[in-house]
């Protein structure tokens, strides 16, 4: 709760009712709250300002209480969920309480703590979300988390002065963000998203702010009809371009000097218009549950699901339709996972085989892991490893529901500690390191913010360390699967080299009959490359150790 407040601006404390506020606001003689108070207490909202805010005349403190759970209960019905929603989750998103996921089920994670979380951050309660918001929520809150350097330069370059960029209320710069965003790139009637901005502002914080927004918003609008936003000019030394295109494109600029550096500009202007675009996903039927591509295939059909079969046996990919897809229930009743097919390739590049035992390092929240598991046909065995044991707890249910738990077995461990411990080897390990995730921002859409360049030292470090640890777990003449979902050569053929060099005994083995040739290397790895082969970046070296 503390954490909450501490977002809300004083001005926004002071002027909305809240459970905390309230009984600090009532001693008051007169205060003014928004017009979520009950309509037996106060008179309905009029035509006016009147609408938003209303005017209690009580010194009465044994209504307190009473007057407090109506006041809780009611719904405030000026005010879009999906916009009330989307704002607040913007607002936990940027102090790293939550997640831009792309797909959201209603009810799961968020549901009914999410809209208590509304209610606190904003001082009213809206209407639970129906399916459509959820889908606005999801599209706003992705689309501007992504566009976020774009939309902040935009922003700043129509405020009057710096300070009232520098200094602005975090609710309202998201509030004005989201406007920016559903004018500027889903180019939504200018005057419906001026509406309904300004009208958030007023009540979520008040009317001067809603000024501020109509004032802003406004200029934007005229300067997007006159086709003249302002925007960087890509001039200068290699910096300075290179800044111009972190702002055009919106992304960090170290990885656009990074991908300028390594791809050169073009590459890493297609990279960052993939980035920004809607992902597909990929999902995975459960064969061992007994269930068909084909099956799967008419269902979609019946949903009206916009998909395509992959080149990957038991997958597909889904332009869109995931939604359709969460409703029937097919990823609930463990007839399909979500799983991007550029991780089925890794998969297929271990090769896993009945009766085999193969350990998976770094396994949960065990997409590979159980994938693996389903490849073995009942017979041998995965053990998962992982740090994590609230990611381990989901890889835990997943196989309850996919009829796996006799081919897992889940081991909660830091690697390093139970590599030195563990003398049994296994025909196959598998390490899926922590990685930068460079190759999944186009569905991890706030990971460009919160990854650093100091992070890749870190990274490669721990990464040099858990495959010296997951060497140690395989057999003489077994294989070694190193694995990232990184397009960064740092992380990938960098970490392989130098690994072969400090071990002599592991060598690279072809991967020609494992996996398209598409998909391998130069130097005989597997990559995928979210630009040419349309899904998420990934990486993979099939390693093997020498019999002595
Ligand atoms: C990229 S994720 C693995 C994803 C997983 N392979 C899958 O397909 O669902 C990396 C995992 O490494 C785990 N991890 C990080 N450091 C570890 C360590 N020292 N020992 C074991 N697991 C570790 C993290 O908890 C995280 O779950």
């Amino acid at each position: 709760m503390e954490g909450v407040l501490s977002l809300l601006p004083r001005s926004h404390t002071q002027f909305v009712l809240s459970r905390s506020n309230f009984s600090n606001a009532i001693k008051s003689d007169s205060l003014a709250i928004s017009g979520v108070v009950s309509a037996s207490t106060v008179s309905p909202p009029h035509n006016s300002r009147r609408r938003y805010t209303q005017s209690i005349e009580t010194n009465q403190a044994p209504r307190l209480s009473s007057l407090t759970k109506r006041t809780i209960q009611n719904i405030n019905q000026e005010i879009s969920p999906h916009r009330a929603v989307a704002t607040v989750r913007l607002l936990r998103i940027e102090k790293g309480g939550a997640f831009a996921g792309l797909l959201n089920e209603k009810g799961k994670n968020s549901g009914k703590n999410e809209m208590d979380y509304v209610e606190r951050t904003l001082g009213f309660r809206t209407r639970e979300l129906d399916d459509r918001d959820i889908r606005l929520v999801t599209e706003i809150v992705g689309g501007t988390v992504r566009w976020r350097r774009y939309l902040d330069h935009l922003i700043l370059s129509l405020c009057n002065k710096e300070r009232v960029f520098t200094d602005m209320e975090p609710l309202l710069l998201q509030i004005l963000r989201i406007g920016f965003f559903e004018i500027v790139k889903l180019n939504m009637p200018s005057y419906a998203v001026v509406n309904e901005n300004v009208k958030l502002a007023k009540v979520a914080l008040r009317p001067g702010a809603g000024n501020l927004v109509n004032g802003i918003l406004r200029k934007l609008v005229l300067l997007k009809e006159s086709d003249s936003l302002p925007l960087p000019k890509l001039e200068g030394d290699d910096r300075a371009r290179a800044r111009a295109l972190a702002t055009i494109y919106s992304h960090p600029v170290w990885m656009v000097r990074r991908w300028i550096k390594y791809l050169g500009q073009e590459e890493a202007v297609r990279l960052m218009n993939w980035n920004n675009a809607d992902p597909y996903f990929g999902i995975r039927v459960n064969t061992w549950k007994g269930y068909t591509r084909a099956d799967i295939a008419s269902q979609l059909e019946d949903l009206k699901v916009d998909y395509e079969t992959s080149v990957l046996d038991d997958f597909f990919r889904i332009r869109t339709g995931m939604q359709a897809i969460i409703h029937a229930g097919l990823l609930k009743k463990g007839i399909c996972s979500v799983q991007d097919e550029s991780a089925g390739f890794v998969v297929s590049v271990v090769d896993p085989q009945p009766g085999e035992t193969i350990t998976d390092c770094c396994a949960a929240p065990g997409g590979k892991s159980l994938y693996m598991a389903s490849r073995l046909q009942g017979q041998g065995m995965v053990y998962a490893i992982d740090i994590n044991e609230g990611r381990l707890r989901i890889l835990r249910d997943a196989a309850k529901l996919q009829d796996l738990v006799g081919v897992i077995t889940a081991i909660h461990s830091d690697l390093r500690a139970y590599s030195i411990r563990n003398i049994v080897k296994s025909d196959k390990v598998l390490l899926d390191v922590p990685c930068s995730g460079l190759g999944v921002l186009s569905k991890r859409a706030d990971l460009r913010w919160n990854r650093h360049l100091e992070d890749m030292k870190e990274l490669t470090r721990l990464q040099d360390e858990l495959l010296d640890a997951a060497a140690l777990l395989v057999k003489p003449g077994g294989v070694l699967v190193y694995s990232t979902c990184s397009i960064d050569p740092d992380e990938n053929e960098g970490r392989v080299m130098s690994f072969l060099q400090r071990h002599p005994e592991f060598s690279v083995q072809p991967i020609n009959r494992l996996v398209p040739p598409d998909f391998i290397s130069e130097d005989g790895f597997y990559f995928s490359n979210p630009v040419k082969h349309c899904m998420d970046g990934a990486f993979a070296a099939r390693l093997v150790r020498s019999l002595s």
